[in-house]
């Protein structure tokens, strides 16, 4: 799958001090998995935690998933370790909380490439992502998205946001809703995905479908999670309608048959099909597919 994206509808944090959690973390699905060093972690557990996290990424079969760590801040006496361990780990990705600018992004590159040479590891093998969680962080989205080829994605972390922002969070989302188009547009110009905030009333299953189906919507490639209660919520509704699938394999099927025929364009009952329409079924099959709702080949396997 060398030039298909990875799909991340849903990533999951676990607290970097929690055994259990983290021994079973790999049970629930999640497309990733993202151990937590920073403020799930109390300081006096932080070189534990730091361990414990080394260990698993050692031992533990997580399958599929991709993994990520969140380490401590760039300002924090902490950073330095979290990265060299990490790394040292093999973790897939490094997500660096409270970003607000480019500089910052480089400044962690530069302490990932120094330990990848420390430890024999493939310099540029580990992937890095930023969490925006200030007003100066959305003000600098695009440049904190363009700082470095290592960069995956960036997400909104709005517990932190909203309280720059001196206000808090409310069931519509209204606070939220200029952050999340600034990081969505910053994250398609640089060709990164982007991920939305985490929802943390456990109980409130109505509002955080409201919440997904807004963020998937407006574009998100998925959300930061942190119950595995919420995972298979998102893929419901990030799930494409068997309409959906249906369009999506005649489209690919037309396409097909235009470029037989030397074409790029074709029409499909009075639709005009071009390349846009064909990567947004692209899309669709992807996603059918992690829902199991299509077999290798494409064909829909009804309901
Ligand atoms: C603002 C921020 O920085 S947010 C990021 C930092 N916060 C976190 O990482 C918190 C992560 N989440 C959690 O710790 C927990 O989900 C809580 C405290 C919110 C709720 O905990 P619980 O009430 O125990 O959740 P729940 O009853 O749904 O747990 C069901 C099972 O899932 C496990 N589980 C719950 N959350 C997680 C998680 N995030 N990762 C892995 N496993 C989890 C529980 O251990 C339990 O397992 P068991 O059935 O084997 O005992
Ligand atoms: O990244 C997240 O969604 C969680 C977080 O730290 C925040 O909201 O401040
Ligand atoms: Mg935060």
């Amino acid at each position: 799958m060398a030039t298909e994206e990875r799909l991340r509808r849903t990533m999951m944090f676990v607290p970097g001090n929690n055994p259990a959690m983290i021994k079973d973390a790999g049970i629930y699905g999640a497309d990733s998995i993202m151990f937590d060093l920073e403020d799930a972690v109390s300081l006096a557990e932080k070189d534990a935690a730091r361990y414990l996290i080394y260990e698993a990424l050692q031992t533990v079969d997580y399958g599929d998933a991709e993994l990520v760590v969140r380490v401590n801040g760039l300002d924090t006496p902490f950073f330095e370790n979290d990265i060299k361990m990490m790394v040292k780990a093999n973790v897939d990705v490094i997500r660096l909380p409270k970003t607000e600018s480019a500089a910052m992004i480089k400044q962690l590159v530069v302490a990932v490439e120094k330990a990848e040479k420390e430890f024999g590891r493939e310099v540029g093998s580990t992937k890095v992502m930023a969490a925006i969680e200030s007003a100066l962080g959305v003000v600098n989205a695009y440049e904190i998205a363009s700082a470095s080829d290592r960069m995956i994605g960036i997400a909104l972390s709005a517990e932190d946001y909203t309280t720059d922002m001196k206000t808090h969070r409310y069931p519509d989302g209204q606070e939220l809703l200029y952050a999340r188009n600034v990081i969505l547009h910053a994250a398609r110009a640089a060709g990164i995905a982007a991920f939305d905030t985490v929802f943390t009333n456990m109980d409130d299953e109505a509002g955080f479908y409201r919440e997904t189906e807004l963020i998937h919507q407006l574009g998100f490639d998925g959300k930061s999670l942190v119950n595995p209660r919420q995972i298979e919520m998102v893929n419901k509704v990030y799930q494409p309608s068997e309409k959906e699938i249906l369009n999506a394999q005649n489209v690919i099927e037309a396409i097909e048959e235009a470029r037989q025929k030397g074409s790029g364009v074709i029409s499909m009952n009075g639709q005009m099909v071009d390349r846009p329409v064909v990567l947004r079924a692209q899309r669709v099959m992807r996603l059918a597919k992690a829902a199991n709702l299509v077999d290798e080949e494409g064909n829909y396997l009804g309901k």
